[in-house]
């Protein structure tokens, strides 16, 4: 059947489905493609691997590995604890920098040979929708045209720099230069405590940077759970070189030696003061790289923010109907700007072109910030969870189970952190699960498989965990939601 159907689009069409841009999103969709016996084209303008491998997941977490064992080393109490004693610790900033470059060569170049392994034709140029089914790619030799049955758009993000903040790459940048690691400022502002300003922070403060965290909204970290913000400040703020600023809005920025910050009041307007530092990481998030994609050559308009509107099967959306043969995918949808649901929903839409409909379900997927300790959550948050509650009419109930009460974390010497179990009081599902504490990255995933099912915690509270291990946090927690319940 497969066979037949590929075989009456070749001859109709150049191609079953062409991709444009290679990022995470794009890679995963066309991986999942072959696998469907898809004849798959993907367009790349710039680096395969897009933002992740090359400006994102990938350096960020190396530049966060390195510095987090600088930071362990350094903690001469936490060695001495644990019976050792170090001569200081030394580190070299090139060599760093050298091992998140080397790594994106790496792992670029995995994702590069694996589309051809999997005789996937990669095109280079900017690509375009030319009119239904057809897509021009204007590359180095010119434009050429391709038809293919479907077209996947996968565009991703680019940093988001407000107004009055002028960037010159060097004593003002964004996360674009920042995995780079090409100086370690003495004085590093950072506008913006979501991820990339966590993480950074991070960073920076391991190797040896002061830093000053400036913030629009009422409290730090706004997007997590309101609980594990405040014990993130608590550990990854407060006892660190690092001075905030909350519900202050950074009105102007203007590189040069040093750097001027004009910070004003973020509700009043007012003036607060000019901040002069060395330097400056502009962090306050992401927008879609939606521009120039002949959209309006199938009559596609971009949502007010400037995202592709899909449905829960990655089918582009006009007037709350499906275009035809138009699907996209990753951080252009809007949906959660993080890898594993780019290449998540390419996968969906993959199933849905290849007749086996599928929807993605996002409050199972997890996210986690990789600081040290680290930060996950999956689902809700606690007043997410009420304020659906109080539409749905039930009631909603959480536990928590703390770090230093676990055996593993206790021999690590690591026990700051807690777990956060979030649910149903009536039936007991999972609605949503925070942790912050060691390795909490891995130890969400349990919880993120739990919440695709629609498990409940009664249970969850029966599902026997290795000891000693981390993942016992969350069964404490388990257990004891299943006796509150
Ligand atoms: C500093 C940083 C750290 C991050 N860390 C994490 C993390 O730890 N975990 C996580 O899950 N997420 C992380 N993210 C987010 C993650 O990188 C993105 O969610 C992910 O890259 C989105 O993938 P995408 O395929 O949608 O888009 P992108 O990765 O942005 O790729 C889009 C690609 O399309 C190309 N393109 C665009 N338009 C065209 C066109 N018209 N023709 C041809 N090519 C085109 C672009 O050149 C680009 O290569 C991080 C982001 C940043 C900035
Ligand atoms: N570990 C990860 O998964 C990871 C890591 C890095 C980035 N990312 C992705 O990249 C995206 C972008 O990250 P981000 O940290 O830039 O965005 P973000 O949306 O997480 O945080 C931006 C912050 O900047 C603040 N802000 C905006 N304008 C401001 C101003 N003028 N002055 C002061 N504060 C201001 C906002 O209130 C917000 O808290 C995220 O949405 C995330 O999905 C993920």
């Amino acid at each position: 059947m497969l066979t037949l159907r590929v075989r009456e689009t070749m001859s109709e069409f150049d191609y079953d489905l062409i991709i444009i841009g290679a990022g995470v999103g794009g890679h995963g969709a066309a991986l999942h493609a072959v696998k469907c016996g898809l004849k798959t084209a993907i367009i790349e303008a710039k680096d395969m691997g897009g933002t992740c491998v090359n400006r994102g997941c990938i350096p960020s977490k190396a530049l966060l590995a390195a510095s987090g064992r600088v930071r362990e080393l350094a903690d001469s109490d936490h060695l001495k604890s644990l019976g050792i004693a170090i001569g200081g610790v030394n580190f070299d900033r090139p060599t760093i920098a050298d091992h998140a470059n080397n790594l994106v060569s790496k792992i670029r170049g995995d994702l590069t040979n694996s589309l051809k392994r999997l005789k996937v034709d990669t095109i280079h140029g900017w690509g375009k929708i030319a009119g239904p089914q057809k897509v021009s790619v204007i590359g180095d030799s010119g434009e050429k045209i391709y038809t293919a049955k479907d077209i996947m758009l996968c565009p991703g993000s680019v940093p988001f720099v407000p107004p009055g903040i002028e960037i010159d790459h060097k004593t003002v940048f964004t996360s674009d230069e920042a995995v780079r690691l090409e100086t370690l400022p003495k004085w590093i502002a950072i506008i913006g405590s979501g991820y990339i300003g966590l993480e950074f922070s991070d960073i920076y403060t391991a190797l040896g940077c002061e830093v000053t965290m400036i913030e629009a909204l009422d409290s730090l970290m706004p997007g997590f759970d309101p609980e594990i913000s405040k014990i993130a400040e608590r550990v990854l703020i407060k006892p660190r070189d690092i001075e905030t600023y909350v519900g202050v809005l950074a009105k102007s920025i203007k590189p040069g030696n040093p750097v001027a910050i004009e910070l004003v009041d973020a509700k009043s307007k007012e003036a607060i003061e000019i901040l002069e530092v060395d330097a400056c990481l502009v962090a306050t998030g992401r927008i879609p790289a939606t521009k120039n994609l002949g959209l309006e050559f199938v009559g596609v308009e971009l949502d007010k923010r400037g995202f592709i509107a899909v449905n829960d099967k990655m089918q582009v959306i006009q007037s709350g109907e499906p275009v035809p043969h138009l699907w996209a995918v990753g951080d252009a949808t809007g949906k959660m700007m993080l890898a594993h649901a780019a290449s998540g929903q390419g996968v969906i839409a993959i199933e849905n072109i290849c007749n086996r409909p599928k929807t993605i379900d996002y409050r199972s997927i997890p996210a986690a910030a990789f600081t040290h300790p680290e930060i996950s959550y999956v689902g809700l948050t606690e007043p997410q969870a009420e304020a659906l509650a109080q539409q749905e009419g039930y009631k909603v109930a959480s536990v928590k189970t703390y770090f230093k009460g676990n055996s593993k974390a206790l021999a690590e010497g690591e026990t700051e952190g807690i777990a956060k179990v979030v649910y149903r009081q009536d039936t007991g599902e999972l609605l949503g699960v925070h942790i912050i504490g060691i390795h909490a990255s891995d130890l969400i995933q349990e919880a993120a498989n739990a919440i695709a099912e629609r498990q409940s915690v009664h249970e969850l509270a029966f599902r026997i965990h290795t000891h000693p291990t981390l993942s016992e946090v969350l069964d404490e927690a388990y257990k004891r939601a299943e006796v509150a319940a």
